[in-house]
């Protein structure tokens, strides 16, 4: 794979000279162009991109396209699509693509076909979630499962967490629930409502090394245990109300779960592109197997489309080229992702692991520190919520934040009242947001009110929209197993090209380790009587905390 540096190429010291000239553009001048909205849009099966309300002209887009050559991106796709050990740092493939491939295809990683596998494990997620769905898998008093709770972190969790409420509509009988963190309120306030006859529990943890993940599942047991003691033989018992998800067998087994009940995956899938894996155990478990698969299949077209499709048409390449754009030259520091859909409420919150561990990087590919931004921060709340919460700040704050707008020609319950009004705010938005107010057109409003005019005039500067905010909008028919899927998928992509963009490793994550290492020294100091040194401040915290 290339390493170059980005800002050392033909095409970076072009769009800097291009920037230059065209920052002050204004969008809605570009719009004098009628055809503006088709040449900046890209329809592609029930998806339509449009990012013509960004702040481009077609000498940008073919720069940006420049710029995706010289950093070779095609030729880091075929690396990333055909096994290579991209993620060098951890040595390792980079193949949760794998995972959503036709059962009858061909993925070879060190020349070993991995979808023979991969089926394998998608005839076992499916055998179990026929038999504890259909109520054929009984807890240990002879009742069906009725709830089943997600134990995981991270990856583990998030993909997981926010696919169930994704596809709540399309759930079966089962409950499903999520715990995630370490703190015992969490676990405590879930168990409050379970009934050890009926839960089951999906401990999943890649490395099952995990902190969080194994306390609260040593937790769980406990108070399974409890609840069974006396009545039945314990491993039995567990054995039916506990699975676990796991490249680490062996960890597993001294759990003491029953390697029956163990779905593996395999260290080519990151955590946080983990969900098409078993990790989405608990998923195919709340919707069944056949909607987790069509969830796969939609991921599986978006992958075809990022592969096949010619740069120019290409949505996730497009996407982060946009994005490169406002990061690197605009210096926007920010992504705000805002689906108009309730369903999509974790969306965001799972982006963030998605996007910002994987980009959150400063070192390039040559073990350099970078002299140019990286990982954008995001974020984003459900419209037509978040409208009402921070869109203040995005329309008159002093911010540049470039915002994704994702919604759905349908509903899934058919209230088109309701649907108009929540797509009127989605449309309207975009267009406030390019558009803005100018002070005569202020003015003008303020006028037919009937207010004197020393009083308009101090109300005018205040009613002001500059405007010129950027916007990329997708409109999707519906929200179904199939756009999920293929949605989802474009954002990895999109990840993928923007770390290749950026000369960064996208697949690796020691940042999170440093916090890891001290905790586990900051709890021997907690559980003992001495604390080891730190500097004043966390001494002074930690002895505070102790007292
Ligand atoms: O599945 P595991 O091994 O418990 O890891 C959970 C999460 O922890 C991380 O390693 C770091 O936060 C994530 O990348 C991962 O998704």
């Amino acid at each position: 794979m290339q390493k170059v540096n980005p800002t050392q190429t033909k095409a970076w010291k072009a769009l800097q000279e291009h920037f230059n000239e065209v920052k002050n553009l204004e969008m809605k001048t570009l719009f004098e162009d009628d055809s503006r909205a088709e040449a900046f849009s890209i329809s592609w099966e029930d998806f339509y991109v449009d990012y013509s309300k960004n702040r481009i002209t077609s000498t940008t887009k073919s720069l940006l396209l420049d710029l995706a050559k010289e950093m070779k991106l095609e030729d880091a796709k075929h690396a990333y699509f055909n096994g290579s050990e991209i993620n060098e740092t951890e040595g390792r493939a980079v193949m949760h693509t794998a995972l959503r491939q036709p059962t009858q295809a061909t993925v070879e990683i060190n020349g070993q076909n991995v979808i023979t596998e991969v089926n394998e494990v998608k005839e076992k997620i499916k055998g179990f979630c026929d038999t504890v769905i259909s109520g054929s898998h009984k807890g240990f008093t002879g009742k069906a499962i009725t709830d089943v709770v997600n134990i995981g972190i991270g990856g583990s969790d998030l993909g997981p967490n926010m696919v169930a409420e994704a596809l709540a509509y399309y759930h079966n009988h089962l409950k499903v629930h999520f715990i995630s963190n370490v703190d015992g309120d969490h676990v405590h306030e879930s168990l409050k409502y379970l009934n050890p006859e009926t839960t089951l529990f999906v401990i999943v943890s890649k490395t099952f090394t995990t902190q969080e993940t194994l306390s609260n599942a040593n937790t769980a047991r406990k108070w399974f245990l409890s609840k069974v003691a006396g009545t039945v033989q314990e491993g039995e018992a567990v054995a039916k109300h506990f699975v676990a998800v796991s490249t680490n067998e062996e960890a597993v087994k001294e759990f003491g779960i029953d390697p029956n009940n163990v779905f593996t995956m395999w260290d080519w899938v990151g955590g946080r592109f983990s969900l098409w894996s078993s990790v989405g155990l608990s998923i195919a478990l709340a919707v069944g197997f056949e909607n987790f698969d069509k969830m796969l299949a939609g991921a599986h077209k978006a992958d075809e489309h990022f592969k096949n499709t010619e740069l120019e048409e290409n949505i996730p390449v497009l996407m982060a080229l946009v994005t490169v754009w406002y990061n690197n030259f605009f210096k926007a520091e920010s992504e705000a992702i805002i689906p108009y859909s309730q369903y999509l409420n974790r969306f965001a919150a799972y982006l963030q692991q998605a996007i910002m561990e994987s980009n959150g990087k400063s070192v390039d590919r040559n073990g350099n520190a970078v002299d140019y931004q990286t990982g954008q921060i995001v974020w984003g709340e459900p419209g037509t919520n978040s409208q009402h919460a921070f869109f203040q700040l995005i329309h008159q704050g002093t911010k540049l934040i470039p915002t994704h707008f994702i919604g759905f020609k349908s509903s899934l319950h058919g209230d088109v009242d309701h649907h108009n009004k929540l797509m009127a705010n989605f449309f309207a938005q975009t267009e406030a947001l390019m558009n803005g107010k100018t002070e005569e057109e202020a003015r003008e409003e303020l006028e037919s009110t009937n207010m004197d005019a020393s009083a308009i005039e101090k109300l005018v500067p205040f009613k002001v929209f500059d405007g010129n905010k950027p916007t990329t909008t997708i409109l999707i028919d519906k929200l179904t197993p199939e756009s999920l899927g293929s949605l989802i998928a474009i954002y990895e992509h999109k990840i993928f090209t923007e770390g290749i963009l950026w000369n960064i490793f996208s697949y690796d994550q020691w940042g999170v380790e440093l916090g890891k290492q001290l905790a586990k020294n900051v709890l021997t100091d907690l559980n003992s009587d001495s604390i080891a040194s730190h500097d004043s401040s966390t001494t002074a915290l930690i002895n505070r905390y102790k007292s």
